[in-house]
């Protein structure tokens, strides 16, 4: 059974935002016009192409008052999107945000406004969401303009605000090319703190900054967390980064969460491949522990063709295989079979090139007697046939889709190798 991310801090806190099934896809094509494609095999030979860009495929969590929930995954799996389909900055194709208690949705004009005061962003780049054309104090000051301070006191509340993140009251009519890019996440924080928010996403909000850089500003976000009782999502692509900030984790791999749970357990007991995976791509600087087991391989394929089943498999480390085959045979089995179903084999349709450019060395013999039929049908133009022989052998990585699992208090995994479904398959 699919279980939410939730148990924190207090169960009986009311979550300060609730994301159900939540999903954002973009169209491929920009245009109707460009969205017909060419069919000669159906009966009419012109079809829409439905096709669409997943980026976000179905989040569930609860995120409680003032903890911090990191969300962390390679580029291109869908964090950006999450935070504005969150923040209502893009339509959701579908489920539902709650903040407090009341789907987004269904806010009426008021309810609105006070959202985006309570729900602040912190983007990446603090170079290019600052105006260069205006005085620092300025910008720190427009979220109090349009929430209808008069001058005076949004003078006194911006100097109240640059001492707080760090900077000097003369800093105040200065131009952000004066800054450093730390300084500039400082004025970015005090922008987005200006108006007492409950909510601060952060999209990346240390990346391109030294290491020592790094440090201060979360350093930074930690006090302000504290002194405004804020509740934080914080975007990372960077395991190492959430480690000292976060209470919680979410991996999220291709649009979806795969593992989530406290922090310190995420780290000394990851159960998903994938957050093992980006576990062993942070440099660790002791020579003798340094583990390359199950590092990642490969791209993060497109989210406009995601892999079947989960997600993951194509570059699993922990790939479950069908018997008779190894590891390393069922990939190279898996690689063909995808060229069939793409109807672009690498070499002529000739059983002896094809054996020698996909397969490295013997196959058990049953195998291949089913590549063989399969590589005739190819040959014969028979490319449906030749994709069902070699759906005689399928991963349950494959052809089950794993939902998130309790594997701990709170921790929860969404994996063949630990779900309940092993048995109902039989694998
Ligand atoms: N407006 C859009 N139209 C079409 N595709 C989009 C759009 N915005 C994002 N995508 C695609 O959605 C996927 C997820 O992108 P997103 O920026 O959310 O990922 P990310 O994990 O934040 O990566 P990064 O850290 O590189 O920003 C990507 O394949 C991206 O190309």
């Amino acid at each position: 059974m699919s279980q939410r991310l939730q148990q924190r801090p207090q169960e009986s806190d009311e979550p300060l935002l609730r994301v159900e099934n939540l999903k954002k896809h973009f169209p491929v094509n920009s245009g109707f016009i460009s969205s017909i494609r060419w069919n000669s095999d159906s009966g009419f030979p012109l079809e829409l192409d439905d096709k669409s860009v997943r980026a976000v495929d179905g989040v569930n969590f609860d995120l409680y008052p003032g903890e911090t929930l990191g969300v962390v995954g390679e580029s291109g799996c869908g964090k950006s999107t999450l935070a504005r389909t969150l923040l209502g900055l893009t339509e959701p194709t579908d489920g539902a945000v709650e903040f407090r208690g009341t789907r987004t949705t269904t806010f009426d004009r008021g309810a609105k406004r006070e959202f985006r005061r309570n729900a602040q962003m912190v983007f990446q780049d603090p170079q290019s969401s600052l105006n260069p054309r205006r005085k620092v104090g300025n910008i720190i000051a427009d979220p109090l303009e349009a929430a209808g301070w008069d001058e005076a006191k949004r003078r006194e509340r911006v100097r109240e605000l640059l001492g707080q993140v760090g900077l000097k009251e003369e800093h105040y009519g200065r131009y952000p090319h004066e800054f450093s890019g730390g300084q500039r996440q400082r004025i970015n924080l005090a922008r987005a703190l200006s108006i007492n928010p409950d909510l601060v996403i952060a999209d990346e909000p240390v990346s391109g900054l030294d290491m020592s850089v790094q440090a201060q500003i979360l350093s930074l976000m930690q006090d302000l967390q504290e002194e405004y009782g804020l509740t934080y999502l914080f975007i990372t692509h960077d395991l190492s980064v959430i480690r000292n900030v976060a209470d919680r984790v979410a991996v999220m791999y291709l649009g979806d969460f795969v593992e989530t749970g406290p922090v310190d357990r995420l780290f000394t007991e990851p159960h998903h491949p994938y957050t093992r995976a980006l576990l062993d791509s942070v440099p660790n600087p002791d020579p003798d522990t340094r583990g390359v087991e199950s590092k990642l391989v490969g791209d993060v394929p497109s989210p406009s063709d995601p892999p079947s089943g989960c997600k993951f498999h194509t570059r699993c480390p922990s790939l479950i295989v069908p018997d008779p085959f190894t590891r390393d045979e069922y990939r190279e089995y898996m690689e063909l079979r995808g060229d069939m179903r793409d109807e672009s084999l690498q070499t002529d349709t000739d059983p002896a090139s094809v054996r020698a450019h996909y397969f490295e060395g013997n196959l058990p013999a049953r195998v291949e007697e089913t590549v063989e039929r399969a590589v005739s049908h190819a040959a014969d133009g028979n490319w449906d046939e030749a994709q069902s022989a070699l759906a005689e052998y399928l991963s349950p990585c494959e052809a089950h889709v794993p939902e998130l699992e309790s594997v701990d208090d709170g921790h929860l995994s969404a994996c063949h190798i630990d779900s309940d479904d092993r048995e109902a398959f039989s694998w």
